[in-house]
């Protein structure tokens, strides 16, 4: 569904991602992993076209998308929650759920009832302030913003990240949902272990740039942790 091939990316001249090689399959989920400042978020932003590459290349299933604007890409079916969330807390739920409407691949006239389904507190919370909820929920709502754009690839940057364990639960148990029955790809940026093991189905590690790991979850193994992820 998405590959990436040889990619090198700079910020001026530091090389920052050095010939990443990385394959997501249609349906699954895979997880992107790696100590702080190794390249992870980099990474996403090269494939959201949110940052130039050097080298490399992109493709989502059959479409070179390497230097394609980042709304091209959004529209060819490439969803985005990013870190810290990033929701407009001084407009209600329903407005910016309603901020991605317009963008969509196809001009969608109202929020799919699937994200209310999805996220039932939204649909309580429709009249609040973004900047009201928790940030448990405002996550929700991040999700459930890109989720209106009804992408094929939903891409999610550290979703679990100062979140309570309850809802680090559901949002797990709703990324295995949007694989196993709508057949969406994700990929994620986690550093929690316990919640990759939970929702992904591969994993790929970086290193100072590289990659040094790719493999199916349940190869992820005390070694491979003592050595690129523990801190
Ligand atoms: N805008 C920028 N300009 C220059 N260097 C940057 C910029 N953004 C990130 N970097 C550097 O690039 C490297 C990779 O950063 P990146 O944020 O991609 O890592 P990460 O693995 O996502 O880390 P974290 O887990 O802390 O989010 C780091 O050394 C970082 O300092």
């Amino acid at each position: 569904m998405l590959r990436v091939e040889k990619l090198n990316q700079y910020y001026g001249e530091s090389h920052t991602l050095w010939d990443v090689d990385i394959d997501v399959p249609q349906g699954e989920c895979t997880c992107l992993m790696g100590r702080n400042g190794v390249g992870k978020t980099t990474l996403l932003g090269c494939v959201m076209g949110l940052l130039p590459v050097r080298s490399g290349c992109i493709r989502l299933e059959d479409t070179d998308i390497t230097h394609l604007p980042a709304d091209r890409r959004a529209r060819l079916g490439v969803g985005y929650v990013p870190q810290g969330r990033q929701i407009f807390p001084l407009l209600t739920v329903e407005e910016n759920l309603c901020i991605g409407l317009s963008t969509g691949r196809e001009k969608l006239k109202r929020i799919p009832d699937l994200i209310f389904e999805l996220f039932p507190v939204l649909d309580e919370m429709r009249g609040r302030l973004g900047g009201d909820l928790s940030g448990g929920q405002q996550q929700q709502l991040a999700i459930g913003r890109a989720l209106v754009l009804q992408p094929t690839l939903l891409i999610l940057d550290e979703p679990t990240e100062g979140i309570q364990p309850n809802i680090v639960q559901e949002i797990g148990e709703i990324i295995r949902r949007l694989c196993a029955e709508m057949g969406m790809t994700v990929l994620l940026v986690e550093q929690k272990l316990h919640f990759t093991r939970l929702v992904a189905d591969r994993f790929t590690i970086l290193d100072r740039g590289r990659v040094v790991a790719s493999e199916r979850i349940e190869r992820l193994d005390e070694e491979m942790v003592q050595q690129y992820l523990t801190v």
